[in-house]
């Protein structure tokens, strides 16, 4: 028995020390072709565009030259989308390892702590309900209680939000055990309870149908406290908000108020029903003043990073919107499963996960999922230097924040030396040097000494030591340097500074609770970080309202890794802009930060070259820069179809038979390249093709109007604002995809659509009337308009609405536009040689 226990045991040892993930490469056989025939594309592309550039057409040259322009800037835009997919990989994760590793049971777990974020910024937009449920899944998900702190950040310093926050946390009290009791998923009520599955499968506690029945019940008394918090808030009293103690709340005043900061559960904060520890949760509100820039979101999350550095500083953080709740509460775990490894951990700057939805309407209409991009590109990145951030159910490193290059790849001992002891000291001589330490003996050193002057009022003097390595009586004054260095990166806190220095995270053991508060609130005033490296270099990256494509890409140039984690149940799950109006507007905030980086000093055409971004990586950011830009060619490109239908003119000369081939070569090659990337990436040809429409529907719109805005921010400075997206609650389903709302984003498209069917009409009822040899040349035409109008399609849904009443005023809109456009081409004929007679005239359905 002895032996098969220790046979037993070592099994399992060997177990532990095996990766906690791998690498899957797409099988050969799926991705070779893949790239064979991306390579003969670009070969054709090359004789495509060698006959297309000898070949003008000379009776409409211009028609030409346009086409000609825009056919080479999709080239290109395709080239910026194709390469960093050339090696695409998927990755398993070991959670079983993982906990043999790190959490063994009977034993305090070793896992490490992880700070959890949320933001939310205007109560009426993001329910309470559905942020109290982003919380809830966090509180109970599957992680050692004391190593979860959850901070909540509120932009609208909204007294709803508060008070929600503190009812969330009462409820919290008996949700967490019942999650955790039954091992449900996922562990957001709201979702639990719409499951409209077998909630009984695979359950064997008796007991379990009567408690879910009594937790259903105390869900939806919950739900209708905060309904009436709601409900209380619609209306501001005059001499605004009062608290329950009678004191008026601070942040009365959204622009002007003081940061606040409260406690809920944690160590002292209470227990659950079952008087087990519950995680900490903070409520966050930082300060505002008028005449401060307050950088949106990635200050928000900024003011988050030091707030946790002071109250937990876990080692690693987890950032989510307000409305991306946890799924699969054992995400965080398989995070951990690449951070914690000892060998791919180190260089590891973020784990991504993909964002997935809920409640989107069958057919994604408006290509909400981003199935291609979470699925496809984004693999294709894991294989090169890891995925962009994107903004939400992203694991950190804290380290990484704060600006440090990703420390430097062991190098392999070299050949001349081969006595171990000597070997070892030049490599640690080396690790010296290096400005980063983050290799295992150093670590322990700082370690100790850091425990050794705990007492000492700032520890960083302790460090300096090492940093600088300066030996004996000159310690202090140097540390005294160090620490003001530190200070003018980090600013003015030297609890915060001393926080960053440890790099396996904790906090001071011995300041009370009260003055850590009072440090809190300081870091999170608005003056903080004047004239520190905030958004500069550490932290979220200020400049663009896609905050997060700039933070990836800051990381990336220290020479960061990211991984991209696809777990089978999805690690997060968030909600999308069902309408139109909505979704286009999503789009255009989108756009309108990749324009303000393309104008920024961040811009990765021509930023952080000599530095750690990988070749291909840096074509990935250039392309979710330049997209926007894409929208003018695009916009041109979907007008020619009814000019050409109009004037009876072409973009090509008469084909001759070898340029018909390489015509028909390249639309081959397109269509096999979208066959191929489909059958290795499994993404559904229905989500693949809602893309490709999308593509087309926010190129005309959202990108063009983000390119002027863009351009007016640039030359007149007119400041971008951020508009969040609503969050629908609960109501009738998809209700919403069909609600419609008038902007102007909705005319470009509306006018390329009536455009498009003006031509076809017009042409049809000329080919009538020229008789049977003009239907042949019609073909080209008639294809290329049914091409813009099918990638419309989705938009035209949209704009008829349920009802099927298209509002008024996009159609006046749009007919005057058209008919401008229509009766201008037939007057100046700009394509048309003089000989022609213009088309119209003779056009009519009477004719025939
Ligand atoms: O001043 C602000 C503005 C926004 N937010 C928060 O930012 C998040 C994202 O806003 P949302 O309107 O949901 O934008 P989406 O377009 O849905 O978000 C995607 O795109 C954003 C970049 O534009 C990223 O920041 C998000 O993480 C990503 O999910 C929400 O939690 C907001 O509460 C703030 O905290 N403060
Ligand atoms: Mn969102």
């Amino acid at each position: 028995m002895s032996l098969k226990c220790s046979v037993n045991f070592l099994t399992r040892m060997d177990e532990a020390r095996q990766p906690l993930s791998r690498k899957v490469p797409i099988p050969s056989s799926r991705i070779n072709p893949y790239r064979m025939i991306i390579v003969i594309r670009l070969v054709v592309l090359g004789f495509f565009f060698h006959y297309r550039v000898m070949h003008p057409v000379n009776d409409a040259f211009a028609l030409w030259l346009i086409s000609v322009i825009c056919e080479i800037w999709f080239a290109m835009s395709w080239i910026l989308d194709q390469f960093p997919k050339w090696l695409p990989i998927e990755r398993e994760t070991y959670l079983d390892r993982l906990s043999l590793r790190f959490d063994k049971e009977g034993r305090p777990s070793q896992l490490a702590p992880v700070d959890f974020f949320v933001s939310t910024v205007d109560p009426s937009k993001e329910p309470p309900l559905v942020t109290a449920n982003t919380v809830l899944s966090i509180l109970a998900v599957d992680y050692p209680v004391e190593k979860v702190s959850c901070y909540v950040s509120d932009d609208g310093a909204a007294m709803l939000t508060f008070e929600a926050l503190s009812e969330t946390s009462e409820f919290a009290k008996k949700w967490v055990p019942f999650c955790k009791k039954f091992n449900i998923e996922p562990r957001a009520p709201e979702w639990y309870f719409q499951q409209k599955i077998d909630y009984l499968k695979d359950k064997v506690a008796a007991s379990f149908v009567r408690d879910r029945r009594a937790m259903k019940r105390e869900y939806e008394e919950f739900k209708v406290r905060i309904n009436a918090l709601v409900a209380k808030a619609q209306k501001v009293p005059e001499e605004g908000w009062t608290m329950q103690d009678g004191s008026p709340w601070p942040g009365n005043n959204v622009r002007d108020h003081p940061g606040m900061i409260q406690v809920f559960l944690g160590q002292s904060g209470g227990h659950d029903v079952e008087g087990n520890e519950l995680p900490r949760l903070v409520y966050v509100s930082r300060e505002k003043r008028p005449g401060y820039n307050h950088h949106k979101k990635a200050g928000a999350m900024n003011a988050l990073v030091r707030v946790s550095a002071v109250l937990s500083n876990a080692p690693y953080l987890l950032n989510l919107d307000c409305d991306h709740y946890i799924n699969n509460s054992k995400a965080i775990k398989e995070a951990m499963c690449f951070m914690m490894d000892p060998l791919v951990g180190k260089k590891v700057c973020y784990v991504q996960f993909p964002q997935r939805f809920d409640g989107i309407d069958r057919h994604d209409r408006y290509a909400n999922r981003n199935v291609v991009f979470f699925d496809i590109n984004m693999k294709g990145l894991d294989g090169i230097q890891g995925p962009i951030y994107v903004g939400t159910g992203c694991v950190f490193r804290r380290q990484a924040l704060y600006g440090y290059d990703a420390p430097k790849t062991k190098k392999p001992p070299s050949r001349t030396c081969n006595c171990w002891p000597k070997w070892c000291l030049s490599c640690f001589c080396c690790r010296n040097k290096s400005k980063k330490k983050t290799t295992k003996p150093k670590t322990e050193k700082k370690k100790r000494l850091f425990f050794k002057k705990a007492e000492n009022p700032s520890p960083a003097y302790a460090l300096g030591e090492i940093e600088e390595g300066v030996p004996g009586a000159d310690v202090e004054k140097a540390g005294i340097v160090n620490h003001q260095k530190l200070e003018k990166k980090f600013g003015q806190s030297s609890v915060f500074v001393a926080s960053t220095l440890l790099e396996n995270g904790g906090t001071l053991k011995d300041a009370s609770p009260a003055s850590l508060l009072k440090e809190a609130i300081h870091v999170i005033s608005c003056g903080y970080e004047d004239k520190t490296d905030w958004g500069k270099e550490i932290g979220w990256i200020y400049g663009s309202i896609t905050e997060d494509i700039l933070t990836g890409f800051k990381m990336h140039c220290h020479g960061w890794r990211s991984i991209y984690c696809i777990p089978k149940r999805p690690a997060f799950k968030g909600s999308a802009p069902l309408n139109l109006s909505d979704r286009l507007h999503q789009v255009l905030r989108w756009a309108l930060g990749s324009v303000e980086i393309f104008f920024s000093k961040h811009c990765p055409l021509w930023y952080g070259y000599g530095g750690g971004l990988k070749f291909l990586e840096r074509f990935s950011y250039i392309n979710s820069i330049v997209y926007p830009w894409t929208s003018i060619p695009l916009l041109a490109y979907c007008t020619l179809p009814a000019i050409c239908l109009l004037t009876g003119k072409f973009i090509t000369p008469e084909l001759t038979n070898a340029a018909s081939i390489w015509f028909m070569a390249l639309f081959i090659c397109i269509f096999i390249t979208g066959i191929l990337e489909m059958r290795w990436s499994g993404v559904a040809i229905d989500d693949w093709w809602r893309n490709e429409q999308f593509w087309v529907i926010g190129g005309v719109s959202s990108h063009l109007f983000a390119v002027f805005q863009g351009l007016l921010k640039v030359l007149a400075g007119i400041d971008t604002s951020f508009t969040v997206t609503s969050k629908g609650g609960d109501d009738e389903e998809f209700s919403e995809l069909y609600t419609f709302k008038w902007t102007t984003l909705l005319i470009p498209p509306t006018t390329l659509l009536l455009l498009n069917f003006i031509g076809v009409v017009a042409g049809i009822s000329n080919a009538i009337n020229n008789g049977y040899e003009s239907w042949g040349p019609l073909f080209g035409k008639l294809f290329f308009a049914f091409w813009v109008i099918v990638h419309l399609y989705p938009f035209l849904k949209g704009l008829v609405g349920r009802q099927n009443r298209t509002p008024t005023i996009v159609i006046v809109w749009s007919i005057l536009l058209a008919s401008i456009f229509s009766l201008l081409w037939v007057r100046i004929d700009p394509f048309l040689a003089k000989s022609d007679g213009p088309l119209l005239e003779e056009c009519g359905l009477d004719c025939n």
